[in-house]
């Protein structure tokens, strides 16, 4: 009998089919609406695929036969780790195939929000482009030659440094839990403290995972060292930044701009002030969302999955 699986969100029928070659799948694209159907097949699942839902204990509780939990994202803020351990519950993630499209994303964030271009594209629809051109009130600032602060040097961090340096010659420093030689040596990134990168960077960049200690890691005294005329992009999580604070900062003219592919409530709410202004640049999410490589996602995950409830070892496994 083929083990049971459910898939909470939407794959191809391609990524769809190779699970079913070894499994039972139970697919939930849209689970929230039918969540007693959903935690039905849960109650006999031995393995789940999908990304950011909460495996809390009240959840868990509800599959008893769970043996690994397989995240189509890199991110695993959505589980509790010492509890799975304790549950003796295997979990992956999707790091490395992103990484790519990740730093593009960002990469896009950072051109947009210093040469204005979401502001200038509404300017143009607008009818505001008349005979008399523009103003230099519209001016940009250059991305090239300038320097990156990058908080979290890890994959997507080193992604983001390669083309930084190479593609736009800029001056890279970053901060991390450890020191990244890899980056050093290949980008002539520079390691230093928290307090020096928020000060020398042009744009500072947050890429560390959202745990207890990164928790509204950038906060108000954090925007306060930034250059006035920095521009803060964040395309981690949300939660990583104190929202409020960054508000405050950009309505102070603390910071320049911001980037944001991530938000403290995702969806944001329609009255979040950030909405609102012009130099904000905005994304809901789609960090790694190209169908190239959310397929790439989709079936790693479904390669662990399906090692996962076969007692082989996980290709990417969390711990
Ligand atoms: N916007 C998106 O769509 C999107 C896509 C992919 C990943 N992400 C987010 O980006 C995060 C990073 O992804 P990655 O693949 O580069 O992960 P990674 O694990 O390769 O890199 C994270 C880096 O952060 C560092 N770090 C952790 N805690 C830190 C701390 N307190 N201070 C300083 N550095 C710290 C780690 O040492 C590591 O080098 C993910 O956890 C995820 O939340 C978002
Ligand atoms: O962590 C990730 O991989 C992204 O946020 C996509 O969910």
């Amino acid at each position: 009998m083929k083990p049971k699986v459910v898939v909470y969100k939407r794959m191809s029928e391609k990524v769809l089919d190779y699970i079913r070659e070894s499994c039972e799948v139970h697919y939930f694209p849209g689970y929230k609406e039918e969540y007693e159907a959903f935690l039905a097949a849960l109650k006999e699942a031995e393995g789940v695929l999908g990304s950011g839902l909460k495996f809390d204990e009240v959840l868990l509780d509800q599959a008893p036969k769970l043996k690994v939990i397989c995240n189509t994202s890199v991110g695993y803020d959505n589980l509790n780790i010492p509890l799975l351990k304790e549950r003796g519950i295997l979990a992956s993630n999707t790091p490395g195939v992103l990484n790519d499209t990740v730093a593009d994303t960002i990469m896009a964030l950072m051109l947009a929000a210093a040469r204005r271009i979401t502001e200038l594209d509404q300017f143009v629809k607008t009818g505001g482009w008349s005979e008399n051109g523009f103003s230099q009130q519209q001016f940009g600032i250059d991305v090239h030659h300038k320097t990156l602060g990058i908080i979290g040097m890890g994959g997507i961090g080193a992604t983001l440094a390669k083309r930084a340096h190479f593609g736009f010659d800029m001056n890279i420093l970053y901060h991390n839990r450890s020191r990244n030689k890899a980056a050093e040596t290949a980008y002539h990134a520079a390691y230093c403290t928290m307090d020096e990168l928020l000060a020398k960077s042009d744009f500072v960049c947050v890429l560390t995972p959202l745990t207890s200690q990164t928790e509204k890691l950038i906060g108000k005294r954090e925007f306060e060292k930034m250059k006035q005329t920095a521009v803060f992009v964040n395309a981690a999580r949300g939660k990583v930044v104190d929202e409020k604070a960054l508000i405050e900062a950009l309505q102070a003219n603390e910071v320049l701009a911001a980037g944001l592919d991530v938000f403290e409530k995702e969806p944001t709410d329609r009255s979040n002030p950030l909405l609102k202004m012009p130099n904000v640049v905005t994304l809901p999410h789609i960090g790694s969302a190209t169908a190239e490589t959310r397929m790439k996602m989709a079936q790693l995950g479904a390669e662990n999955l399906t090692a996962g409830v076969h007692g082989k070892k996980l290709l990417t496994p969390i711990y």
